[in-house]
């Protein structure tokens, strides 16, 4: 009868063939694994994290005091990612891209020829996301319109009218709350900027993206405060309820949306 040597029989894993480069120095073995290029979305999550923008927003080099929080985290991302991917999405609007997070996280899943719209109101906040785009291979599908979301819609709206902007699949509405409705009802109001099976995200997070900040001088600490945010929240999730127009779920902070085809 063959006797079975395994590990369980107390052997030294080393001593059995063929596990012989256990023997190997550890320091050797690292000549085997490829070299880990750090990616270009990590990278602008570590810088995002560094930033002072405390003192950015104390300089006057961004326009609204931003936080670090605000940044799209990997979570956010992947489900930014599954979603426009399962959707087959080519085109993605977003609205409110701060450093450009999840526009990266999804130019990543868009196949060639896809493109990220990123609508962003502060200039700093965008020529910091094009630094890591241009160290990403997917980095070229992501374009900018700097400037506040509203006039950004009106101008998109006018390019689609002319037929120079094709209708979008999937939009991220992740800017201010005092305007997300209006944002909202400017994406399905204007015919031609969505496509048919268009799904459009809606951020629902509190106080996120809350511009501009108030500089409480009475009591002390002093600090800064920001509306909630929370009744145009609570007001879009009731409209869209209200609306026979569409089909909505709420998951990981975000209201999706997608247009109820017509009878
Ligand atoms: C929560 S952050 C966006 C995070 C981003 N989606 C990401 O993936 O990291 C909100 C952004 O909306 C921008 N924003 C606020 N009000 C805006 C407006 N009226 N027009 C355009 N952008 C605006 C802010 O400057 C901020 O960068």
């Amino acid at each position: 009868m063959a006797v079975r040597v395994g590990l369980a029989s107390g052997a030294s894993p080393a001593a059995t063939f063929p596990n012989s480069h256990l023997l190997e120095p550890r320091a050797s073995l690292g000549a085997w694994a490829p070299p880990q290029q750090p990616r270009a979305l990590d990278e602008l999550r570590r810088a995002v994290r560094e930033e002072d923008w405390a003192r950015n927003y104390a300089e006057s080099v961004t326009k609204i005091q931003m936080q670090a929080e605000w940044s799209a985290s990997p979570e956010r991302c992947a489900m930014l990612q599954a979603m426009a991917s399962a959707s087959r999405a080519e085109r993605v609007l977003e609205i409110g891209s701060f450093c450009g997070a999840a526009a990266l996280a999804l130019a990543e899943v868009l196949p060639t020829g896809g493109e990220v719209l990123a609508l962003e109101l502060d200039e700093y906040a965008a020529s910091f996301a094009k630094r890591f785009q241009a160290r990403s291979s997917s980095g070229h599908k992501v374009k900018h319109m700097v400037g506040p979301a509203v006039a950004s819609l009106r101008e998109l709206a006018e390019a689609v009218a002319a037929g120079r902007c094709r209708p979008f699949d999937f939009v991220v509405v992740d800017a201010d709350k005092e305007c997300m409705e209006q944002y909202f009802d400017q994406l399905w109001s204007t015919p031609g900027m969505l496509s048919d099976d268009a799904v459009v995200c809606v951020d629902l997070t509190p106080f996120k993206g809350q511009p501009p900040l108030r500089y409480v001088k009475y009591g002390f600490p002093y600090q800064y405060q920001a509306e909630s945010g929370q009744k145009a929240i609570d007001a879009l999730r009731a409209s869209v309820a209200a609306s026979p127009r569409f089909a909505a779920y709420e998951f990981g902070q975000m209201l999706v949306v997608k247009g109820k085809p017509a009878r």
